[in-house]
């Protein structure tokens, strides 16, 4: 993709190009054209309205002036009237229809960049950093929200009025509308300010924000640690430092705008007196009436908010474009699911030569594994072996840097998102409960689940004991906000999700440590329950799990050293054995 920014060795995530993100946006704008250009005519029609009614006061002036009669005075105050009431009209229409519009663009965006941030490849993620994916799809939607809600409306109309009234200006006389370009200059250096002075003070206030509740933050989020070593006054001078640098930073970013507004103001005024002055040669010269002088001056004075908003606007149109492109970049990220390969015919797993890295070096090196349909195998070795690697390897998280993963004859990368989701789920170590009732947190599995549905599969891990004496049964709200459940309880919701969703392959990451010892022998019976007919993959960090298996496979460094069945190789003098008696002599 030519226009993308992305140096070599860069890890952030890549940044669209300008005309990248202009396509981009043209494309979710698109399906509502029609809807655009009636927004568009509307808001013209509004503006054009309007610009007869200065000429009308112009007239009252001439009527005062003893130039024209009581007729001419009655008409004049009733085109005033009925273009005001036009105008209220058009204007209310115009600005909904521009609102629904960019409302429908902005979901159409949302759901772009929403979409393609859960399904973008997690290496990608990880090498461009968790922080970044965040902060796009929160910070940079939130702005270009803002931008299309509030800023693209107010820039259309504040172009219409300018252009149109400069035409109205040079309708009268065309030397009022040179005097009007008199302000121009004034104009120029106030958006210079605006988009080249602000933006880098702008940029330096928020890193001062950010650096300041990063400092609370961590002073809250440590508040126990900080206490117990007695940090309390090193950290609030933190903090205090932090809050004082942002202060000063704000103090230097409003000042300056305040000065930014002074060269409108300058403007204005250069303006004004200008076409005051023009008008008056012209009144005296014979060559206008003092009706079109006053009309001209109240067209200027027109211009003086869309002219402002059109300099403020400069930098948030610069601000959401910035974001815009960020957003394009994350939606260009080209996914590693193709959807190109035969539905599988079973559950048999097999890698075969399979290496993999994070960064370099490879951390799995030429792992070869089958697991026939229906069998249970366990993965053992010591911590940072590449249990959870291989895991996350075969549920489609990574792709592999070598070899081959394949379910029941397929390519598990030539399966699509949907596809893999629906046969093959992975359990990790880290449950989240997700916020809202509990029957909503399990219908995420199965949305079409009922009610008794969700008992039979809770019944099925041996949750439904606690979850029947909870106050509203199904309806208890969980998560953040909602009742807090223990690590026991949030893995048996997963495993309870597991089995709503009845895939073919279920890759288990046993989270035994948090769950104390009376807690892991619960899990592994609900384990046991759920599996019972699955082909399942097991990352057993408890020997005992590893010995209800029907093989097990130990890793090494990321290889494969042994595999067999549990008790044969127990009674060996392998690997295996050597964990399993250090294991049972740590009991
Ligand atoms: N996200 C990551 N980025 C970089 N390196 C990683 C990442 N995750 C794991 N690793 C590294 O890959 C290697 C294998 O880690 P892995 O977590 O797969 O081992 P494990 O056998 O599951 O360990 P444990 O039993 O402690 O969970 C380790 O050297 C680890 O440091």
């Amino acid at each position: 993709m030519s226009g993308r920014q992305r140096p070599a060795g860069d890890p952030t995530l890549p940044v669209a190009s300008a005309r990248e993100a202009r396509r981009h946006l043209w494309s979710v704008l698109r399906p509502d054209w029609p809807g655009a250009l009636l927004a568009i005519v509307v808001l013209v029609v509004t503006v054009a309205v309007g610009l007869v009614i200065p000429p009308a006061i112009g007239r009252v002036v001439d009527v005062a002036d003893g130039q024209g009669t009581r007729h001419d005075l009655a008409g004049a105050l009733l085109v005033i009237t009925v273009a005001t009431m036009i105008q209220g009209l058009t204007a209310s229409a115009g600005w909904y229809l521009v609102v629904r519009v960019g409302e429908g663009a902005l979901a159409a965006l949302r759901e772009a960049v929403l979409g393609h941030a859960l399904a973008i490849p997690r290496a990608s993620v990880e090498r461009g950093g968790t922080g970044d994916l965040v902060s796009r799809v929160s910070n940079d939607v939130d702005r270009v929200s803002q931008a299309l809600r509030e800023g693209v409306p107010e820039l259309l109309w504040s172009i219409f009025t300018v252009a149109l009234t400069l035409v109205g200006l040079a309708a009268l006389d065309w030397r009022f509308a040179l005097a009007g370009l008199v302000s121009l200059p004034f104009y120029a250096w106030a958006a210079h300010g605006y988009t080249v002075i602000a933006p880098p003070l702008y940029v330096d206030e928020r890193r001062a924000e950010g650096d300041r509740s990063q400092q609370l933050l961590e002073a809250l989020g440590g508040a126990r640690t900080i206490q117990a070593l007695v940090l309390g006054p090193r950290h609030l001078r933190r903090v205090e430092a932090a809050s004082e640098a942002a202060r000063l930073r704000s103090i230097r970013a409003a000042d300056t705008t305040a000065w930014f507004f002074s060269r409108i103001h300058a403007g204005e005024l250069t303006g004004t007196a200008t076409v005051l002055l023009v008008g008056a040669a012209l009144v005296g010269d014979g060559s206008v009436s003092l009706g079109a002088a006053t009309a001209a001056a109240l067209y200027f004075i027109r211009l003086y908010d869309p002219i402002g908003a059109l300099v403020h606007l400069l930098d948030e149109i610069q601000s959401a474009t910035a974001s815009l492109r960020r957003l394009t970049g994350i939606v260009q990220l080209p996914l590693d699911r193709r959807a190109d390969g035969p539905t599988p015919r079973d559950s048999r797993l097999v890698l075969a030569g399979v290496g993999f890295g994070y960064d370099d070096p490879d951390v799995l090196h030429q792992v070869d594994l089958v697991v026939e349909p229906g069998e249970h195998v366990a993965l053992v070795g010591t911590s940072g072996a590449g249990k959870t690697t291989l895991a996350a390897l075969v549920a489609g998280i990574h792709t592999p840097r070598a070899g081959r993963i394949e379910l029941g004859g397929t390519a598990v990368d030539a399966l699509s998102r949907e596809q893999l989701s629906a046969r093959v789920t992975l359990v990790t170590q880290e449950v989240h409960v997700f916020a809202g009732t509990l029957a909503q947190d399990l219908r995420l599995a199965r949305p079409e689940a009922s009610d008794d549905d969700l008992l039979a599969a809770l019944s099925a891990v041996g949750a439904l004991d606690w979850v029947a004496v909870l106050p509203d049964g199904l309806a208890t709200r969980v998560g953040a906000g909602g009742r807090a459940l223990t690590p026991l309880q949030a893995q048996q919701l997963a495993l309870t999700r597991l089995v709503l969703r009845d895939p073919d392959l279920a890759i288990l990451d046993e989270a035994t440590a948090e769950a104390g010892s009376t807690g892991a022998r619960q899990l592994e019976a609900s384990m046991a329950r759920v599996l019972a007919g699955r082909t399942a993959l097991l990352v057993a960090h408890r020997l005992s799990t590893a010995a209800a298996a029907d093989r097990v496979v130990v890793l090494e460094r990321g290889r494969v050293v042994e595999e067999g069945p549990p008790d044969v190789l127990a009674a060996g003098d392998g690997p295996y054995a050597r964990l399993w008696r250090a294991w049972q002599s740590a009991r």
